[in-house]
């Protein structure tokens, strides 16, 4: 069964309520129009109730940028699953590099949340890439396999493809202008791709879709969803603008 597109919009710490609110609304028609593609905005918290107010009973899917595995308690600046769905979240970005970086977010960390999202009905998208120092030194798939493989280890029983989505994005062209080649996105998930089968077999990997980011813009977008185990995108900067984004949302329909 062919794997459903999704073109995800990632605002990062960027849109006060009003941009927000203008955005979601010129977003909806144009998601309306994209058939057989997912498209969803990873919005900050501050703005999260509101999108997801406007976009429900719309194709728009509204998620957050990050959560803590906790439900509840003394967990000062953090937001859990529950709340996230209470005010209408139905998806969430998980281990982001940002995240992972500047907020010093472990596999394991990574881990715990991805289980915590998927038992809560939450669509986990899971995002994984290597520096340049570990891509320059061929040290790219030890990274990339160690981040995803505790991901995997961390869920026990069946888990069904379709409830979870990988990004790669090479941190060296995230926000750099520095595309990976089609290429190089197709060799990263492919790979990827492959680990998942060896992990849990032919069912899962084939349904579970693996997402390009890093620089992704509508002027590289085509040949990038021409690659065949790149299920989307995960934009960063050419997401804020609703226009620039709804072409990569229209390229999407393509695939
Ligand atoms: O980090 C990204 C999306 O999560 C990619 O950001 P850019 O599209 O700005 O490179």
């Amino acid at each position: 069964m062919a794997r459903r597109p999704i073109m995800a919009a990632n605002w990062k710490m960027n849109k006060t309520l009003r941009e927000a609110e203008d955005y979601t609304a010129a977003l909806i028609p144009r998601a309306e129009q994209a058939e057989g593609v997912d498209v969803a905005v990873f919005v900050p918290f501050t703005v999260l109730n509101e999108v997801a107010r406007m976009s429900a009973g719309t194709p728009v899917i509204a998620g957050a940028q990050n959560f803590y595995y906790e439900d509840s308690g003394a967990y000062t600046g953090e937001v859990s699953a529950p709340m996230l769905q209470d005010v209408g979240a139905r998806a969430v970005l998980i281990g982001h590099s940002e995240r992972r970086e500047i907020f010093s977010e472990s596999d394991d960390l990574v881990a715990k949340k991805t289980k915590r999202a998927l038992d809560a009905g939450l669509l986990p998208v899971v995002c994984c890439g290597e520096t340049k120092e570990e891509r320059d030194s061929g040290g790219f798939w030890e990274k990339i396999k160690t981040q995803i493989s505790s991901v995997m280890d961390a869920l026990e029983g069946d888990v069904d493809g379709e409830k979870i989505v990988f990004a790669y994005e090479p941190i060296w062209a995230i926000g750099t202008g520095d595309t990976a080649s089609p290429e190089d996105a197709q060799d990263a998930i492919g790979k990827i791709r492959d680990l998942l089968r060896e992990l849990r077999g032919d069912a899962f990997a084939d349904s579970v879709r693996i997402l390009y980011g890093g620089s992704v813009k509508p002027e590289n977008i085509e040949e990038i969803m021409a690659q065949p185990d790149v299920d989307g995108g995960l934009v960063g900067g050419a997401s804020l603008d609703v226009e620039s984004f709804g072409k990569l949302v229209e390229a999407a329909t393509r695939k």
